[in-house]
């Protein structure tokens, strides 16, 4: 199959390209590199430079290729920023991506899968969070997710698109053969804050929030191996052959910010330096995947499912790339450049489709 994969550049984007790949699949790159690297791509990936806002550029993309499915991943995605730029976050992620999904629509492309988040629950009263819990985001950026998820509902029971919303818990670690990793900037996600904190390149880490109502008082979050989370993506294409589904996407363990430092000193074998903060606007005390329905549905269970494992693996990858991706990659003599494939020279005046919903309508075979 022949995919195209918005934010590929990014955290999880990137290892699902790597899934993609490894499965026997092609791939092309969408993304403006505001927090994607480059080098996070395969070099023989074509990586297209564009924002998903542009809609010309994204129409002509679809024009040329011909695309069996969308994986979208390009997104503004902390909790706590959202909090503080709200309208950034719902303009950004909601309007771009509602574009994105007209465009496929359009283009007859039947396969969209849509990194959602946990984050659209809110604060639940009940853990594990089934998929049928009640969804009442805590912050714009669940806000903005849940959107999307409604727009595909809706592309889906009258232009019938398919579409996988997987509904990830916190995705941590890094590729086990060491091909890709994490790499936010500035960094945000307390794993890499605790791993980098134990290996001195940070003084000190804030720990947001002692009197949550949780076993130590800190949050608990459910933390998912961004390969296994990959996997999730290629078997909810398989299932997005004949439907539309949603998945949680989690460990169903949950993890107290004090365990997760505990888990880093255990496996990088240091203290680690940290100190009480105010709790961060917008976090919920936990958040547990009931992920039953994506296991029973298509037998995909967690590989990398123990912290210290999951902790491992971003460890290592923080040890060979102490820059992230900014240490030099080796990269083999053809290099991509944008745009990687060739576009149609009209690219630049290609019309935004502006179309009476009817034009969508699939024509009956
Ligand atoms: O310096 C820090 C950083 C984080 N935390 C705490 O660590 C926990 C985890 O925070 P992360 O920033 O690592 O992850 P989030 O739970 O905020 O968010 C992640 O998981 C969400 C779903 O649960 C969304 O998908 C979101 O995009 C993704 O970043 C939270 O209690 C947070 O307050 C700290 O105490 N100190």
């Amino acid at each position: 199959m022949h995919y195209l994969v918005t934010g590929g550049a990014g955290f999880v984007g990137s290892h699902v390209v790597l899934a993609l790949r490894d499965a026997g699949h092609s791939v092309v790159v969408f993304d403006n590199l505001s927090t994607g690297h480059r080098a996070a791509v395969p070099a023989d990936v074509p990586l297209i430079v564009g924002d998903l806002s542009d809609q010309a550029l994204l129409g002509g993309i679809m024009e040329h290729e011909r695309f069996d499915g969308v994986l979208h991943f390009a997104a503004l995605s902390l909790v706590g920023d959202s909090m503080r730029s709200p309208f950034t976050y719902l303009r950004q992620n909601y309007l771009n991506s509602l574009q994105l999904i007209e465009l496929c629509v359009y283009h007859s492309i039947r396969r969209f899968v849509f990194s959602s988040t946990a984050a659209l629950f809110g604060t639940p009263e009940q853990q594990p969070i089934m998929e049928h819990a009640d969804v009442n985001p805590g912050s714009p950026y669940g806000e903005s997710k849940f959107l999307i998820e409604r727009v595909l509902h809706w592309s889906e029971k009258i232009y019938g698109l398919h579409s996988a919303c997987l509904r990830y818990f916190n995705a941590a670690g890094s590729d086990p053969m060491g091909r890709a990793g994490e790499d936010h900037r500035p960094e945000t996600h307390l794993i890499p804050l605790a791993i980098d904190t134990a290996l001195g390149r940070r003084e000190r880490l804030s720990l947001f929030g002692a009197d949550y109502d949780t076993h130590d008082g800190t949050c608990v979050r459910d933390y998912i191996h961004v390969t296994d989370l990959a996997h999730a993506h290629l078997v909810a294409l398989e299932q997005i052959e004949t439907r539309s589904v949603t998945y949680n996407v989690g460990n169903t363990t949950g993890f107290s910010n004090l365990d997760v430092i505990r888990s880093v000193e255990r496996v990088t074998g240091q203290r680690i330096n940290w100190s009480w903060a105010d709790r961060r606007p917008g976090d919920p005390a936990i958040l547990i995947a009931g992920s039953q329905r994506l296991r029973t549905e298509t037998g995909w269970t967690p590989r990398i499912a123990s912290l210290d494992d999951i902790v491992e693996t971003a460890y290592r990858w923080r040890l060979t790339h102490p820059e992230g991706y900014a240490a030099p990659v080796p990269q083999p003599a053809f290099s991509h450049e944008t745009p990687q494939i060739p576009l149609p020279p009209h690219i630049a005046d290609f019309p935004i489709p502006v179309i009476a919903d009817e034009a969508y309508r699939p024509t009956p075979s």
